[in-house]
C-alpha cells in the first residue's frame, strides 16, 4: 500500500504538470498551491445486490477535492454523466479513471470542470475500487491557505466565478450536507443568488 500510495503520488504531480501547462502556466504552477499536498484514500467494497434496479451503489455526486486518482475492477458499473446522458466506464486492466474534482474546477474558474459520476449496484460481484484523492482530509488542517480561481486565467472576459475558500471549506461542506443533489460549489460562487 506504501509503495501504491508513492507511485499514485509521482503519477498525480506528472499529472499536476500536464494540467499547468494546458492551463498556459508554469509548470510547477499547481504543485506550488500545494494541490498535491493532501493524498486521501478510500477503498469501496459494492457486495453483489439481489435487485440493483431499486438502488445505486454509490449516488451521483463531484469529488471534492483536486484530482482523483480511481482504480476499478472489471465488475464496472461506473457511470459518468455528460451531456444529461450517463456514460459508462468501462474497465481497462491496467488503466486508472482520471477526474476532476471541485476544487480544481474552483481554482480553473470553471476551465476544468469537476464531473458528475455515480456507481450503478450489480447482481454480480462485490465490487472493489479504490480511489486516491489529491485533497487534505478534514481533521489535517494544515493547509489554512486560501484557494480562489487563479489570478492569471482572469481576465475582462474571464471574471471570477468563485470565491476565496479554504479546501477544508469546500471539503467540510461535502461531509456536512451530504450528497443532497445540489451542485457543492454553487455554494462557493460570488453570484450566490445562481446555483447551476
Ligand atoms: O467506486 C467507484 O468506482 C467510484 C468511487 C467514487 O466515486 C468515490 O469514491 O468518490
Ligand atoms: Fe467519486
Amino acid at each position: 500500500m506504501m509503495e501504491y500510495s508513492k507511485q499514485v503520488m509521482e503519477l498525480g504531480l506528472k499529472l499536476f504538470e500536464l494540467l499547468s501547462e494546458a492551463l498556459g502556466l508554469d509548470p510547477n504552477h499547481l504543485k506550488e498551491m500545494d494541490c498535491a499536498k493532501g493524498l486521501y484514500v478510500t477503498a469501496h467494497y459494492y457486495p453483489p445486490c439481489p435487485e440493483p434496479d431499486l438502488t445505486l451503489g454509490f449516488s451521483n455526486h463531484t469529488d471534492s477535492g483536486f484530482l482523483t486518482l480511481l482504480l476499478q475492477d472489471q465488475i464496472g458499473g461506473l457511470q459518468v454523466l455528460h451531456k444529461d446522458e450517463w456514460v459508462d466506464v468501462p474497465f481497462l486492466p491496467g488503466a486508472l479513471v482520471v477526474n476532476i474534482g471541485d476544487l480544481m474546477e474552483l481554482i480553473t474558474n470553471a476551465k476544468f470542470k469537476s464531473l458528475y459520476h455515480r456507481v450503478l449496484a450489480n447482481n454480480i460481484g462485490p465490487r472493489i475500487s479504490v480511489a486516491f484523492f489529491f485533497r487534505m482530509h478534514l481533521q489535517e488542517s494544515s493547509n489554512s491557505r486560501l484557494y480562489g480561481p487563479i489570478k492569471e486565467l482572469l481576465s475582462e472576459e474571464n471574471l471570477p466565478i468563485y470565491k476565496e475558500v479554504r479546501a477544508e471549506e469546500v471539503v467540510e461542506y461535502r461531509y456536512t450536507k451530504g450528497l443532497n443533489g445540489i451542485p457543492l460549489l454553487s455554494h462557493f460562487k460570488l453570484d450566490a443568488s445562481s446555483s447551476d
